[in-house]
């Protein structure tokens, strides 16, 4: 039976074995603490690492409330190892975040409840390539409710069976169980249909809204809606959904694109008039950066590992570098990339939702709500961005072993004299005593020499360091630094120095590394794997709330603004190449030198 949340499909903190090939029962933690209570939100489930040689026994500790004096009473059991597997893999060791949502999630698949998916904008580019994939990615890994049909919807003609077509164009299995991925997909494809309509038409969504009940067939109904369009034709969609499709019994969530507007103005204008339709907590403004593996890990390295969170302040780190780059240019989407560009596009959702959540203090809980409480506080700490700490680009036509890369104007719905940015890089400050002083440096660019994101993390030089002469002149290349690779091939990995292996006194650089392909055999889910079963769930906490929304747009409105009144003429850089040069001089500026994607685990 395929049940929603089983741990398998899902992991909420909680401390999982590693299903790596290397991975032993014998080297799973070997001394356990588990609460008492698995109903509590983020309950002290402490898990000590500490090993009891030979021993096929591990002491588990129900954990109780601490008493009035503050002193916790621990009672130890015995289990044997096999129970512990168990109990790892189990509920009791999850301390969730999403209670709520878990027991929302398990009444799905009690047979009573049902959940539709419509996707709005069904005929286009992101729902081929990313939401019907990740939702068969969801079925395939029995994640999604037991009762669940998906709708597709967008003003096309099509018939289910053209729609499944479509969709089976774009599916694919998980690497590691792909014997069965045709009966899968099969089963899969018989739950989806097609509806066409316009997206501003009442009587076109009441149509659906019949289709829909049908399919639910007497339960109780939960309707997800993905705006999988254009921004434009958000609020009539929003509108005609609301008003002719919602549920009358359950649940109405709705999963909003970006682009969440254009700048401050636009963007609470969009708010507002969401709201007149659904309430805040109904609406699931998507930035799938967050729902992208490391992202997610980003707060479990540093809030569960000792050794990060002290460092993670302006006294041990020097700089900090959010760095995305794309080796193709804007094709095919140059119409939309036109009216926002590289700032919009990347650096003022992405990145800086990847930048809160780094910066950010530690959270009461990982609750949704406490947790967009502390980014929204880090982004109202910073200070606005200005031209004068900016570089723009555009890329121009570029002819390299025969073959010539277009420009960015070359693009036949691109104006000729187009000054939009295609890359873009910043110096940004947090302006709070963790902070004060550190540049957070953030480049994105397209259809540069290599595909990839990254933060990096460059720490202090050591002081007095005993070994300086042997480093020679460029202190910055003995410095340690943290790199987070967030794709392709997933890594973190430690810059640190050591002894070269003989009888002299040479000095190396190495990587503390935790490369994921040769840890993890499991494949990485999509991120909006993620975030889909996040909104089925009603879990918010990778989800945009409003204030964050309008203290990001506060930071950027104004240098936008300028830059389009002013007509800032963008420095041009061949396709395929690192970008402008004016990127390194910023950075300099700061005396930051940019890392370069990759080249580290190159070497
Ligand atoms: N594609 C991507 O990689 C990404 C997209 N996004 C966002 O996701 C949303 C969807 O993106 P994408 O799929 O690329 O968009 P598309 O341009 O492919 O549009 C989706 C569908 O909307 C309908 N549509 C398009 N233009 C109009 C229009 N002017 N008026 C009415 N209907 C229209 C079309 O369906 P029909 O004609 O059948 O009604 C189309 O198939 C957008 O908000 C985009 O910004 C966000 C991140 C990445
Ligand atoms: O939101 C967007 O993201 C994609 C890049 O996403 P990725 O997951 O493939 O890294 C970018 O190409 C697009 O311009 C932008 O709108």
């Amino acid at each position: 039976m395929a049940t929603i949340c089983s741990t398998h499909c899902r992991s909420y903190p909680s401390l999982q074995p590693v299903s790596s090939p290397s991975s032993k029962l014998g080297h799973v933690p070997q001394h356990v603490t588990l609460s008492s209570s698995a109903s509590k939100r983020f309950l002290a489930a402490k898990v000590s690492l500490k090993s009891q040689s030979d021993s096929n026994e591990v002491a588990v500790h129900t954990h109780q409330p601490q008493q009035s004096d503050g002193a916790a009473t621990a009672a130890a059991v015995p289990v044997d190892i096999d129970t512990t597997q168990k109990l790892l893999n189990s509920e009791l060791l999850s301390f969730t975040s999403a209670e709520e949502s878990r027991a929302e999630a398990s009444s799905y698949n009690n047979g009573n409840e049902s959940v539709s998916i419509t996707v709005v904008g069904a005929s286009g580019d992101l729902a081929k390539k990313k939401i019907f994939p990740a939702l068969f990615a969801l079925y395939y890994e029995d994640c999604l409710p037991k009762h669940f049909t998906i709708f597709g919807y967008a003003r096309s003609k099509m018939t289910d069976a053209e729609l499944r077509t479509m969709v089976s164009k774009t599916l694919t299995c998980r690497i590691d169980k792909r014997e069965n991925c045709g009966e899968k997909m099969d089963e899969f494809l018989k739950r989806c249909f097609y509806h066409s309509g316009q997206y501003d038409s009442q009587e076109n969504f009441a149509a659906l809204d019949k289709k829909l009940k049908e399919h639910e067939n007497g339960k109780a109904s939960n309707r997800l809606f993905y705006l999988s369009i254009p921004p434009n034709i958000f609020i009539d969609a929003v509108k005609c959904a609301s008003s002719s499709a919602s549920s009358g019994n359950g649940w109405t969530r709705v999963i909003v694109e970006k682009p969440f507007g254009r700048d401050s103005e636009s963007s609470a204008a969009l708010t507002k008039s969401l709201k007149q339709y659904l309430r805040e907590d109904q609406i699931f403004r998507i930035d799938h950066y967050l729902g992208k593996e490391l992202v997610e890990n980003l707060s479990v390295l540093r809030f569960s590992n000792l050794i990060f969170e002290p460092l993670w302040s302006r006294q041990y780190i020097r700089n900090v570098q959010f760095i995305f780059s794309e080796d193709f240019g804007t094709e095919g989407r140059g119409g939309y990339f036109d009216n926002y560009g590289i700032i919009r596009d990347i650096m003022q959702n992405h990145l800086l939702q990847i930048l809160a959540l780094f910066a950010m203090e530690t959270p009461v809980s990982l609750d949704a709500e406490d947790i967009r409480n502390e980014k929204v506080k880090v982004l109202r700490s910073m200070r606005p961005l200005e031209l004068g700490t900016m570089v723009i680009g555009q890329y121009k036509s570029h002819t390299k072993g025969g073959v010539t890369y277009p420009a960015y104007t070359d693009d036949k719905t691109v104006p000729k004299d187009s000054l939009t940015p295609t890359f873009a890089a910043a110096a940004l400050f947090i302006d709070n005593a963790r902070w004060d002083g550190v540049p957070f440096l953030m480049k994105a660019g397209k259809a540069l020499h290599k595909k990839g994101a990254e933060i990096r993390v460059q720490f202090r030089h050591v002081p007095g360091n005993l070994y300086n002469r042997t480093f020679g002149t460029d202190l910055d290349r003995a410095t340690n630094e943290l790199v987070i690779r967030v794709q392709p091939d997933e890594a973190i990995y430690l810059k640190i120095n050591n002894k070269v292996p003989g009888l002299g006194m040479k000095l190396d650089r190495s990587h503390l590394n935790l490369h994921y392909a040769a840890r993890y055999s499991k494949e990485i889910p999509d991120a909006y794997e993620r975030l889909l079963l996040d909104a089925i769930e009603g879990e918010r906490r990778l989800f945009i709330r409003s204030d964050e929304l309008d203290a990001a747009w506060s930071l950027f409105t104004p240098v936008l603004k300028e830059l389009e009144e002013k007509r800032v003429v963008p420095e041009y850089y061949p396709y395929g190449s690192r970008g402008p040069v004016g990127a390194h001089y910023l950075a300099a500026r700061y005396n930051v030198r940019w890392g370069d994607l990759g080249i580290d685990m190159d070497q």
